[in-house]
């Protein structure tokens, strides 16, 4: 079963995602950008250049999804692995399609979010269960700390409604959660979220 936890920057994914490693010691545990990758370190120089092409940002984002795919979540899932990884392609759809909707250039895409989804259609999977940490861009910002180009509440507001717009959509995938809760209270939805989920796919 793959599982991806979702959310703005600062929504608190990674301290989920760390936690949830000793509550389910034999899953698999990985993320997005792969942080062990040369693909993975090719999305990280984007981030920092805060003029990159927001075209060629989202193919190396793509490309990195891509050999993750192949590499470990493909393999995991077919071993019969839980696999939780902290971000996954609906990082995609919102940010990137955030990030073309407002670039200066003209890339002529009527709708940039169908277009990374569109781009994405052919090759990858889409996960069992999307745990999205719901919190407001502003905390958001704030919470991160603003130290790279997307963790402003502004460019956030439209990450989110692009977030949002995908909820609307596949309701049943995604699981909202609020996230302005303490650490340990966010941590207990999430995992009474997936244990519901575990429960339900066992007594199928
Ligand atoms: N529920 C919470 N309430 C208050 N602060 C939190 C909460 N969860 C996490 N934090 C704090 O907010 C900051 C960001 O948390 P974290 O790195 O887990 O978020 P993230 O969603 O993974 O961010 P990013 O996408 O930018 O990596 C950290 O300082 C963390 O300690
Ligand atoms: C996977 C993915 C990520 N991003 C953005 C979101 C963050 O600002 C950075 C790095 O992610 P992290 O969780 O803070 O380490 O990258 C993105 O724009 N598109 C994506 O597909």
């Amino acid at each position: 079963m793959l599982v991806t936890l979702e959310g703005l920057d600062g929504s608190g994914k990674t301290t989920v995602w760390a936690a949830l490693q000793e509550r389910y010691p034999d899953a698999v545990f990985t993320r997005e950008p792969t942080d062990d990758s040369w693909y993975g370190e090719a999305v990280y120089r984007s981030i920092e250049d805060d003029d990159a092409d927001s075209l060629a940002e989202l193919f190396l984002y793509t490309a990195d999804h891509a050999a993750h795919l192949t590499r470990v979540i493909d393999p995991a899932l077919e071993r019969g692995d839980l696999v939780i990884s902290d971000r996954y392609s609906d990082s995609r759809f919102a940010y990137q399609g955030a990030t073309l909707a407002n670039s200066e250039r003209d890339y002529g895409l009527e709708d940039p979010l169908e277009y990374v989804v569109d781009v994405h259609e052919p090759f990858s999977i889409t996960p069992d269960l999307t745990i999205y940490l719901d919190l407001d861009p502003e905390t958001a910002a704030e919470r991160a700390g603003a130290t790279n180009k997307f963790e402003h509440a502004d460019y956030l507001a439209d990450v989110q409604a692009n977030y949002e717009r995908l909820i609307e959509r596949e309701r049943d995938r995604f699981v909202r959660v609020d996230a302005t809760q303490d650490p340990d209270a966010v941590l207990e939805r999430v995992e009474t979220v997936l244990e519901q989920e575990l429960e339900e796919r066992n007594g199928e």
